[in-house]
């Protein structure tokens, strides 16, 4: 199989759904359904914070979330959870700095799709020796999901990362929506990663159609 080329993952990074069974009131198979029939074009499994699942029952939510994955063709990525990812075969991992080093990680997956989070210039180049598919860029914008962000950065680290020449693939994510998402994708970005705008719409599929019409 080989890792992953950059012109598929780039496609891939289009509509990049995040959950976690702490990210909706709703059952999160039928979001991940719903944000599928509105044109998601990848997922990943984020199990993080206050009142996250552990143990037998993050596992078997990760199964479930997969299996409706692999019946629509789009890939699983795991958040953070190394074990996790290489019990469950997923398609890739998707780790911060402050998770193991990613040359580690590269070792242990194999060809698995590695994204991982980037603040500096210094983290895109290490994280470029070390193998990494994808850079995680953010938050764009405020965001009330994750907490412990470094600072709201705007679109001006992608668009110095392109002034660099840096062409690895890059999603944005924080705070994200259909009306902000064009911005993200003229500074140079692949691709959109979303949690709330999607996971707590009204109605999930209309959320990921408009995102998907807009990147
Ligand atoms: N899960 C993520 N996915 C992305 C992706 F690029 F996929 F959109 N970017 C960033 C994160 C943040 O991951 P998290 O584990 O909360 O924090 P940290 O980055 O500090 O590990
Ligand atoms: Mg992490």
């Amino acid at each position: 199989m080989g890792r992953i080329n950059s012109e598929e993952l780039r496609d891939l990074l289009k509509v990049y759904f995040i959950m976690g069974s702490t990210n909706t009131a709703k059952n999160p198979e039928e979001v991940l359904k719903e944000a599928i029939n509105g044109g998601i074009t990848l997922f990943q499994f984020r199990e993080k914070g206050e009142g996250a699942l552990k143990g037998d029952e993050k596992y078997a939510l990760a199964r479930q979330l997969q299996k409706i994955c692999r019946a629509s063709s789009i890939p699983f990525i795991v958040n953070d959870d190394l074990e996790l990812a290489m019990e469950i075969d997923a398609d890739g991992l998707h780790i911060g700095q402050e998770d193991e080093p990613a040359e580690r990680v590269r070792e242990k997956i194999g060809d698995k799709i590695l994204g991982v989070s980037i603040h500096t210039i210094d983290e895109a180049e290490a994280a470029i020796r070390a193998g990494a598919d994808y850079f995680g860029l953010g938050p764009i914008f405020p965001t009330n999901t994750k907490t412990d962000t470094t600072p709201v950065q705007g679109t001006s680290l992608i668009q110095v990362f392109r002034k660099r020449g840096i062409t690895v693939p890059i999603v944005g994510i924080g705070g994200i929506t259909a009306q902000n998402a064009g911005t993200v994708m003229k500074a140079g970005a692949d691709g959109v990663s979303v949690i709330t705008a999607i996971s707590q719409a009204i109605s999930v599929t209309d959320a990921a159609r408009e995102l998907r019409k807009n990147v």
